[in-house]
């Protein structure tokens, strides 16, 4: 398997250079040039296997191919050891809150959020590849709060990178915030920029797109540009939709949703053949995301501050991926479409691209008021503590489930003590830490701040590097 740009002008790339390379050449993202298809009886054979069982032979086809050196013993072995670090047997629980009504835990990882499901994983393959090419990249992320934790944690110490993690200043939530810069390891850089996510991320695209910068600093990527983020949150709908049913049975999702990566995950399943029903995109207010799958407008508008700050995002990076499928895999339409976003700020999808969008998406724009009543009436019902990115896709998954038959199960993407004073508000429990986290507030932090300009990310970077 071969991975192809979305703006079609990079050369394709086999796994390991796809792993490193981050973004495409030509600004695009990469994808596989095919779908892997899992038959039903493969699928069916997933039952009462171990999630790390169900993931290497879920990734396998993405990983171990005709264009990549990694071994399916050494992909095995890396996919066991990424998973030792969870604190739950099962990896990633369901945990029923209705008859058919159900969350998928994914916050049992080192640092309480779904990236860690990706990331984990992506610091043992960066180490396999990286040890064996003799090689060292320069990492530069950006987070609205739970990727930059998950991907310090996942490199912190290792000889093969440097990580820079720019995070907009005073947007993230304190216990998020701690995370990142009380890891005082050498080759850790933690950056607080004057602005928001969007400012942040786009100021890593930027970095890609200056090839000559690029190379000097053998930049990579760990926000889910990085195809490898993608490919292993596919698993959990695998693990998931078998537990209740699956291949027999549908199962729909609602996914609490931000830079499109989580839930276009959940579509990449559905193409390698998961029956699932409806996936729902669940946004807060910073709705592009439901305005573009209802009306077909993406324009962005300012991103503006909420109880569910990592997804405060208006330039939702991997909808970029989700065009090329409903362009028909057409690198000029994507083009276009990003060249007119990068000009005037929006574009518009219609016509049939529209219709394909709407026969495969629902979308839910959810309140302020709503997240917080959804985190009540949770915890009334079922004693069950969520954090405001689940019950904005609980809040989402009620309102938008077309079939009481169907089990629907919403992504629970962060533990509830990541956002203290939200969740303490509504339901007057103090969500705590784990023990491996309970002295965070009393460990030294160390971060710099940096204003919303490129040169001086770039000097910062040559400087510390
Ligand atoms: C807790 C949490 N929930 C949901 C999301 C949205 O996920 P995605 O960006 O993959 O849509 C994020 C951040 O991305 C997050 O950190
Ligand atoms: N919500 C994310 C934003 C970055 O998204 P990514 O999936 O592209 O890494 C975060 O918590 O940082």
């Amino acid at each position: 398997m071969k991975y192809i740009s979305t703006r079609g002008e990079a050369p394709a790339l086999g796994f390991e250079d796809v792993l490193l390379t981050g973004l495409a050449r030509d600004g695009g993202l990469y994808i596989p040039s095919e779908w892997p298809q899992l038959s039903r009886d493969e699928i069916k054979s997933f039952r009462g296997m171990s999630y790390q069982d169900v993931a290497f032979r879920v990734m396998k086809p993405f990983v171990c191919n005709a264009h990549s050196s990694i071994s399916e013993d050494d992909f095995e072995a890396i996919v066991a050891k990424a998973y030792s670090t969870f604190r739950h047997k099962a990896v990633v629980p369901l945990a029923q809150l209705d008859s058919n009504e159900w969350m998928l835990e994914l916050f049992h990882g080192p640092t309480l959020a779904f990236k860690d499901v990706a990331l984990q994983l992506l610091g043992h393959l960066f180490d396999h590849v990286l040890t064996k090419q003799g090689r060292k990249v320069t990492i530069v992320g950006a987070t609205s709060g739970d990727t930059g934790s998950a991907a310090i944690e996942c490199v912190r110490d290792r000889a093969c990178a440097e990580i820079f993690m720019l995070h907009p200043y005073g947007r993230v939530s304190d216990v998020q915030r701690k995370q990142m810069t009380t890891v005082l390891s050498p080759n850790v850089h933690n950056l607080a920029v004057d602005g928001n996510f969007d400012d942040c991320q786009a100021m890593v695209k930027a970095l890609f797109n200056d090839l000559s910068f690029r190379d000097e600093i053998t930049l990579s990527a760990v926000n889910s540009i990085n195809w490898a983020r993608v490919m292993a949150q596919i698993v959990y709908y695998f693990t998931s939709a078998v537990a209740l049913g699956a291949p027999d049975r549908e199962v729909s999702y609602s996914v609490p949703t931000g830079n499109f990566g989580d839930i276009y995950a959940g579509y990449v399943a559905q193409q390698m053949g998961l029956p699932i029903k409806q996936l729902v995109v669940a946004t807060n207010r910073n709705d592009i995301l439901t305005r573009v799958l209802t009306t077909g407008d993406y324009s962005v508008g300012t991103v503006s501050p909420t109880i569910s700050p990592s997804m405060d995002i208006q330039v939702s990076s991997n909808f970029e991926r989700l065009l090329f499928n409903l362009y028909n895999k057409q690198g000029d339409d994507v083009r276009r479409l990003m060249n007119n976003l990068s000009q005037s700020k929006s574009f518009t999808i219609d016509g049939p691209e529209l219709a394909k969008a709407q026969q495969i998406f629902d979308a839910l724009q959810v309140s302020e008021e709503d997240t917080e009543a959804t985190i009540g009436q949770v915890y009334r019902e079922s004693g069950q503590v969520i954090d405001p990115h689940t019950a904005v896709g609980v809040q989402a998954a009620r309102r938008k489930n077309a079939d009481a038959a169907t089990p629907m199960v919403t992504l629970s993407t962060a533990h509830p003590a990541k956002f203290p004073e939200a969740v303490e508000k509504v339901t007057g429990r103090h969500p705590d830490l784990p023990a491996h986290m309970a002295d965070l507030f009393e460990r030294e932090e160390r971060c710099d701040r940096l204003t919303h300009d490129l040169d001086a990310l770039k000097s910062y970077i040559r400087e510390n590097i």
